[in-house]
């Protein structure tokens, strides 16, 4: 364990080393039905004892000097090392009122060695107590921060630890190809057990497992499109009616409507939940020809979030005719809404344009809105069809764990370009087996960790 701790900044070291037992409110704060304080390290049980007398029963909770009733609450033990964070672990389920939790940890503060735990810190014990991998922890931290059922999933699926033993099993694949390799350097033809054939088995296994990290890194990014939500841009020319789009959509005034062409100048952001995945719609300046510089700086934003966009949503006046500028933005990920249907005397004009779909509506009616919702659904959901196709569900969730695999890549390509050159040959499987390594993370996770625990709240 020292190996890795030595690296860690000064403060958590010496938080670590310290041996304190740390306490914190890990439910949310203010009024609720329950809130529960949770303790953790050596005197946890004995803050349990100086404060009550129960083992997962109801009883009284009393100040350890006063022996006043805090309150009466559930209290649970978690001994060690089955625990969350592998230590001795004690949770007090008390009323969710802001007295009785502020009377509670005022208690705790005057126990000896006790004190409040930082941000992450029982995860950080967690972690340190080998209960949870890097990714594990990402993981726990993408759960904290998810919004949508397909989140939720995808985060729960890296906390299982399934994805990190995907990634283990390759470089334990790795391990002993590199132990082939470097009995070549010290036996070469020598040696009986190393022989032609049993090393060819070994470039063939690099070369299947550099064909594996591949196909996994060619997933067309969809794990990190969930973590972080689809962008849709909504384009159009002036007047369209985008920002009437936005607002229905959104179900509020998100932007401002109005007939003057132009009027919409910053994009405009509205998150939705669409069927489980997370999206993020961009309302943004018509695009024309202008000299007013505000504006041109609008259309420039509105180019950028077009080139940035997962999807984009072209609006067009169906009473209008097309602006060849405007046609030009249509491609196969562009899903046309024929607007102002209210004005076209139902008249649906036919637009040879090649996008994913056309959907005439009006956004003042609501005609049309639900079957263009739909539309929007499926094609969002299908940014992620085949996300299953893979035998393990495997994504990749994170850029750092892209280029970490993309390193590992890099290194066996190296490998497969020299394999009979024994000593360059391992050290580029070294190489290769420290880059995924890191993603699992016991190398140079430091950084990592302070990152992810500052993001944590405190009580997890
Ligand atoms: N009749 C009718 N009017 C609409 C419809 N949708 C929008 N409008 C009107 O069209 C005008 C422009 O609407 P906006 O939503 O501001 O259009 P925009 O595309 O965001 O405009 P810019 O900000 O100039 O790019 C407003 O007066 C809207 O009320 C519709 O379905 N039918």
């Amino acid at each position: 364990m020292q190996r890795w701790i030595r690296g860690r900044s000064a403060a958590s070291a010496a938080r670590y080393f310290s041996q304190d037992t740390i306490y914190a409110l890990s439910s949310a704060e203010g009024r609720a039905g329950v809130a529960v304080v949770r303790i953790s390290g050596p005197m946890a049980d004995t803050c349990l004892a100086q404060m009550t007398t129960a083992r997962a029963v109801v009883r009284n909770i009393h100040h350890p000097s006063t022996k006043e009733v805090l309150d009466s609450a559930m209290a649970i033990r978690f001994p060690q090392p089955k625990s969350f964070t592998g230590e001795d672990i004690v949770e007090l389920h008390l009323h969710g009122s802001r007295p009785v939790v502020t009377g509670v940890l005022q208690a705790l503060s005057t126990i000896p060695s006790c004190r409040p735990a930082e941000p992450g810190e029982f995860t950080e014990r967690a972690f340190d107590n080998h209960k949870m991998d890097l990714m594990q922890v990402e993981g726990l931290a993408d759960l904290l921060n998810s919004e949508t059922e397909a989140q939720r999933k995808q985060a729960l699926h890296q906390i299982s630890g399934s994805v990190g033993q995907v990634y283990e099993d390759w470089r334990l694949t790795l391990v002993r190809c590199m132990a082939h390799a470097e009995a070549n350097i010290d036996f070469g033809d020598d040696e009986d057990d190393v022989t032609d054939a049993a090393y060819d088995a070994v470039v063939d296994k690099v070369r299947e497992l550099h064909a594996s990290i591949g196909r996994h890194l060619a997933d067309g990014r969809r794990g990190e499109i969930l973590r972080n939500g689809v962008q849709v841009a909504i384009l159009g020319a002036p007047n369209a009616g985008k920002s009437s789009l936005l607002n229905v959509l959104a179900r509020r005034d998100a932007a401002i409507v109005s007939p003057i062409a132009g009027t919409t100048r910053d994009i405009v952001q509205v998150p939705l939940n669409l069927g489980g995945y997370p999206v993020t719609l961009s309302d943004t300046a018509g695009i024309r020809e202008t000299d007013d510089v505000i504006e041109k700086e609008g259309v420039q934003r509105a180019h950028k979030c077009r080139a940035e966009a997962h999807l984009k949503i072209l609006v067009v006046d169906a009473n209008d005719t097309l602006d060849p500028s405007v046609v030009d933005l249509v491609d196969a990920n562009t899903i046309v809404v024929l607007n102002k249907l209210d004005l076209a005397a139902n008249q649906i004009p036919q637009l040879a344009l090649q996008a994913a779909a056309m959907c005439p509506i009006s956004c003042v009616e609501g005609t049309g809105v639900d079957a263009f919702l739909q539309t929007l659904q499926a094609h969002v959901k299908n940014l992620f069809a085949g996300a299953n196709d893979d035998a393990q569900g495997l994504l990749i969730t994170r850029e750092r764990h892209r280029t970490h695999l993309q390193d590992c890549v890099t290194h066996l390509k190296s490998f497969l370009e020299h394999p009979y050159e024994s000593e360059l040959a391992a050290e580029d499987l070294r190489r290769a087996i420290q880059s995924i390594g890191r993603i699992v993370g016991r190398i140079d996770v430091e950084d990592i960790l302070d990152v992810l625990f500052r993001d944590f709240c405190i009580g997890k």
